[in-house]
């Protein structure tokens, strides 16, 4: 009988693999970084076929490392970095470019034109989402204008279009099967999230083929198998979810009003708002959380782009760090930023702003300000963005949040999570499981494939590891705040629209 469900998380700078067992528990984890593109500056790159030899080698020493045959997995659950774009070829599989990462502005000017062209509430009435070229289809547009030939070719259906979900399956299963998600499928600025369609309104409006586009589908069913030649033998694959959704399955939001917070690369807060799409009128966009059961629940999203990739630009580019954990006790080290701020706004900023024009901003230096103070003020920006959406989503909600349910790799960093409390005004609670987009999705293709009964069964698996308690009196945290406020007008439209 099967002992576990593997889950493949293919985030923006590692694949990974995951073994889980029948209780949620991690039996093996494996990690693979990979290359990182910037062909320009704004521009972001993946090579697809460095996202699939990575998912691919990670899955394969996880199994190895278990010591687990394919009849011991009971299904594969995937999650993905979301938006990112790849456009290939149906007969060879060959990418008829490299991957264009969500991160990536290029198609900024095409955003401003559509906007200036009045079409943003028609968007945003259909797809729940801004016109910002975080999303998908403006993405697709460039390819097929950019790109010689391909537009030609999609239209015969030829070459196909699939997020990083997709190109998975589709290679996983030896090209049988082109498929995406609802969750996968809500961000890419052309699916209807009332209809769960392709809108053909929206296809003409970017000049997009219907044809070379993957089908979309609930997020835990059986979608095919995969080649034997991959793992030595056909595995179902039961559940697909973009990261950030499989992360509030994994999380147990199970109910209208849960949030949570996953701190990687960006930030991602996301509340579960049950079975009816929210609108937000603060700055929120609207998404699919997951279809399960013969029912699609829905999320208001506040997406932050650059949250531990601050600490690496520290480590990377201003080599003030060595490791990212060096950041607390260098934030520790001093009482406060001494009036300093970092806007991280690397990749312009996303919610609540949407500004593709903003840049990355430090304000207050002075001639005390040290390499302590910018570390704590990089902590202390990814606290402020998060409390800039969670008021958004407290005004759009109507709900005030009893607690935060936090995960990703920078929640190790206690010092920042003790800053989220205070500056939150409310408790922040750190699972025993900190690799909860992995375990959403593993819970979606387990429940599929029978290997969990029920979602009442796995609520039973999360567990709190940590609380950190709100300590700082609610003056200074105003005032704290009311400074990161002036600190980001600062920082926005600084670079300028081509005409
Ligand atoms: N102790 C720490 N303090 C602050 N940030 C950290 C710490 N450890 C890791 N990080 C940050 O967390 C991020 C990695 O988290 P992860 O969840 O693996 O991200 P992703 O899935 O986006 O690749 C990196 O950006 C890194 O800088
Ligand atoms: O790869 P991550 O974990 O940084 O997540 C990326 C998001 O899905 C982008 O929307």
């Amino acid at each position: 009988m099967a002992r576990y469900v593997l889950a493949l998380d293919q985030g923006t700078t590692s694949s990974r693999a995951i073994l889980f067992d029948r209780q949620g528990t991690v039996v093996a984890v494996r990690n693979q970084e990979f290359r990182q593109i910037y062909p320009r500056p704004g521009w972001v790159e993946h090579d697809p076929l460095d996202i699939w030899d990575s998912q691919l080698a990670v899955a394969r020493a996880v199994l190895k490392e278990a010591g687990a045959t394919p009849d011991d997995i009971a299904a594969i659950g995937v999650t993905n970095q979301r938006e990112t774009t790849i456009v290939w070829d149906k007969a060879t599989g060959d990418p008829v470019y490299n991957a264009i990462v969500w991160q990536d502005r290029r198609t900024a000017d095409l955003c401003t034109d559509l906007k200036r062209r009045g079409r943003e509430a028609l968007f945003r009435e259909k797809t729940g989402l801004v016109v910002d070229p975080y999303f998908s289809g403006t993405k697709i547009a460039w390819i097929l204008d950019n790109v010689p030939g391909v537009r030609e070719r999609a239209e015969r259906g030829e070459v196909i279009f699939g997020t990083v979900d997709t190109w998975l399956v589709w290679k996983l299963t030896g090209g049988r099967v082109h498929v995406t998600d609802y969750s996968n499928a809500s961000r890419t600025l052309i699916f209807n999230i009332h209809t769960l369609d392709w809108d053909d309104e929206l296809l003409q409006e970017l000049n997009i083929p219907r044809a070379m586009l993957p089908e979309a589908r609930p997020s835990s069913q059986v979608y095919g198998e995969t080649d034997p030649a991959w793992l030595g033998g056909a595995i179902p694959i039961a559940g697909i979810a973009g990261d950030q959704q499989a992360a509030l399955f994994g999380q147990a939001c199970f109910r209208p009003g849960m949030a949570k917070n996953t701190y990687g690369t960006g930030a991602f807060v996301l509340m579960n708002t049950g079975d009816r799409p929210a609108r937000s009128e603060h700055g929120l966009i609207t998404t699919v959380a997951w279809g399960v059961d013969g029912k699609v629940e829905y999320a208001l999203e506040g997406s932050i782009f650059i949250a531990g990739a601050v600490v690496q630009w520290l480590r990377d580019e201003l080599k003030i760090i060595e490791k990212a954990a060096d950041t607390e006790p260098l934030a520790r080290s001093v009482d406060d930023t001494g009036g300093v701020y970092l806007v991280p706004a690397f990749a312009g900023l996303g919610a609540p702003y949407w500004d593709p024009y903003a840049r990355g901003t430090i304000v207050g230096i002075t001639r005390g300000t040290g390499r302590a103070h910018l570390a704590r003020a990089a902590l202390e920006s990814i606290a402020y963005q998060t409390r800039d959406v969670l008021g958004a989503m407290e005004a759009d909600s109507g709900l005030s949040l009893s607690a935060l349910r936090v995960d990703g790799g920078a929640v190790l960093n206690n010092f920042l999570m003790q800053f989220q409390a205070d500056l939150l005004g409310v408790p922040v609670d750190r699972p025993v499981v900190n690799e909860t987009t992995a375990l959403g999705a593993a819970y979606l293709a387990g429940l599929a494939a029978g290997f969990w009964r029920n979602r009442e069964e796995i609520e039973q698996f999360w567990q709190r590891d940590r609380r950190f308690e709100p300590a700082m009196p609610e003056d200074v945290r105003e005032k704290l705040y009311a400074g990161w406020k002036r600190a980001v007008g600062r920082a926005r439209a600084w670079e300028e629209p081509a005409q």
